[in-house]
């Protein structure tokens, strides 16, 4: 198995700006700065008791040039963050009922106020041809037809235009609504009941490291959003290795390069070979030094290319030998997750990209990217009717704060107001 060589850019320092309580804030917003939305005192269930935050030690940062064999100097592991995860492909376990979000922002915390116009900006053509259809004066026939073929056009789907007419149509009656501009009310309701399945944290201190396979077709945002995601992780405390298993694209590896630089974390890498046994190595050296996360990022690949999604078996196999090799207790079955990334503007077509993709890895969350300007942001609402994923992210634009939480009600408000 030829070796990987373990770059080390330079080393995880505890960023200035990680809040003490950061790992705590994963258990419903990973990114700590703000939750999504403040959850009703009654409805949560007991809190956990109190878990020290991650304490990193400076350590890696105290040794420029570790080797792959240097142990890995003394840090307190970070104490797990939430409950075990739920199986892979669960639906995601049940949310606690977010309170009616108004139509104001200033209901929101600044940060995630920010992050609501910036979703909203990016939804607009698919939220404007939606938004005509109530209009008018009447709640009649014509008006669900209308909604039917707004709906269809933001690629919401056949089976999920259909199911969210239908309780449209029950929740109009259920209220004896009358005014056109209060269906939309409901509509919101509907969708935000039917995407809040998709709502989940991404957990990460259960096992050192959380090793997190990412896939998905060119160009779908893959190392953008590791190198995001790398961002946030980081800012949240927890110590990154990044693995570049696109062994054969030197643009793919020097692209996560750029990320590991900008975000001061390692990075295993190898020009030609083989990407499984890049990612056993990043495995064993993620594990050797104590990270607490290691993203593995593959080469993009169409579903219909065969032999690559092989390929992505083989990656997932071989991390998860890395999990049983001596000496790996504490490390769980990793993958500990499997993500694919797709790209929101291709619609109807990503739906079946996940479809394909959980078919050969056993999907465990997906990330949504480039939900900017997009006219097809109903995809999401066709994924929750035919795979309920979660999904842990969306994103809305190149820049590091473009990527957040995935929160069901934020989505459906962002989208039809
Ligand atoms: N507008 C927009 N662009 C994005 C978003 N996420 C990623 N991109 C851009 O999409 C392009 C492709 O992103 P990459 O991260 O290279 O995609 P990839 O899946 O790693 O690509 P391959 O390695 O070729 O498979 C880049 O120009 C990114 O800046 C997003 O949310 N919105």
């Amino acid at each position: 198995m030829p070796q990987a060589t373990l770059a080390t850019v330079s080393t995880a320092a505890p960023t200035p700006e990680a809040p003490a309580t950061g790992a705590r804030a994963w258990l419903r917003n990973p990114f700590a700065r703000s939750a999504p939305i403040p959850a009703p005192a009654p409805a949560v269930s007991p809190a956990p008791e109190p878990t020290p935050a991650p304490t990193l030690a400076p350590a890696s940062g105290a040794q420029p040039s570790e080797t792959r064999d240097s142990p890995t100097p003394a840090r307190a592991s970070p104490a797990p963050i939430s409950s075990p995860v739920a199986p892979a492909i669960q639906p995601a376990a049940p949310q606690t009922q977010a309170p009616v979000l108004t139509d104001t922002p200033d209901a929101l915390a600044p940060a995630r106020k920010n992050w609501m116009e910036r979703l909203r900006g990016g939804l607009r053509k698919t939220s404007s041809s939606i938004a005509t259809v109530f209009t008018g004066t009447r709640i009649d026939e014509a008006l669900y037809e209308e909604l039917e073929e707004a709906l269809l056009m933001a690629d919401t789907g056949v089976k999920a235009t259909q199911y969210l007419l239908a309780d449209l149509k029950r929740r109009v009656k259920d209220s004896r609504t009358t005014d056109p501009a209060a269906v939309k009310g409901l509509l919101v309701d509907a969708l935000t009941d039917l995407l809040r399945p998709l709502e989940k944290s991404l957990v990460i201190g259960e096992f050192t490291p959380t090793v997190i396979m990412v896939a998905g077709v060119n160009g779908a945002g893959k190392t953008t959003s590791i190198g995001k995601l790398t961002r946030h992780l980081a800012q949240a405390g927890a110590s990154v290795l990044l693995a570049a298993a696109d062994t054969f694209r030197a643009a793919a590896r020097e692209q996560l390069g750029v990320w590991a630089d900008r975000n001061t974390v390692e990075i295993v890498s190898q020009e030609g070979g083989d990407p499984a046994a890049v990612s056993f190595d990043a495995v064993m050296a993620g594990r050797a030094r104590g990270k607490d996360v290691v993203l593995v990022d593959t080469a993009g690949r169409l579903p219909t290319q065969l032999h690559l999604m092989e390929e992505l078996r083989k990656i997932k196999r071989t991390i998860a030998k890395a999990g049983s090799s001596p000496g790996a207790a504490g490390i769980g079955q990793p993958p500990h997750e499997v993500l694919l990334v797709i790209d929101g503007n291709t619609g109807q077509n990503a739906l079946a990209q996940v479809r394909a993709f959980d078919d050969a890895l056993q999907l465990t969350g997906l990330v949504v990217t480039k939900l900017d300007g997009t006219a097809k942001g109903g995809v999401l609402a066709a994924i929750a009717q035919e795979r309920p994923l979660p999904v842990y992210f969306i994103g809305v634009g190149e820049q590091l704060e473009d990527l957040e939480t995935f929160n069901a009600r934020e989505f459906a408000l962002a989208l039809l107001t």
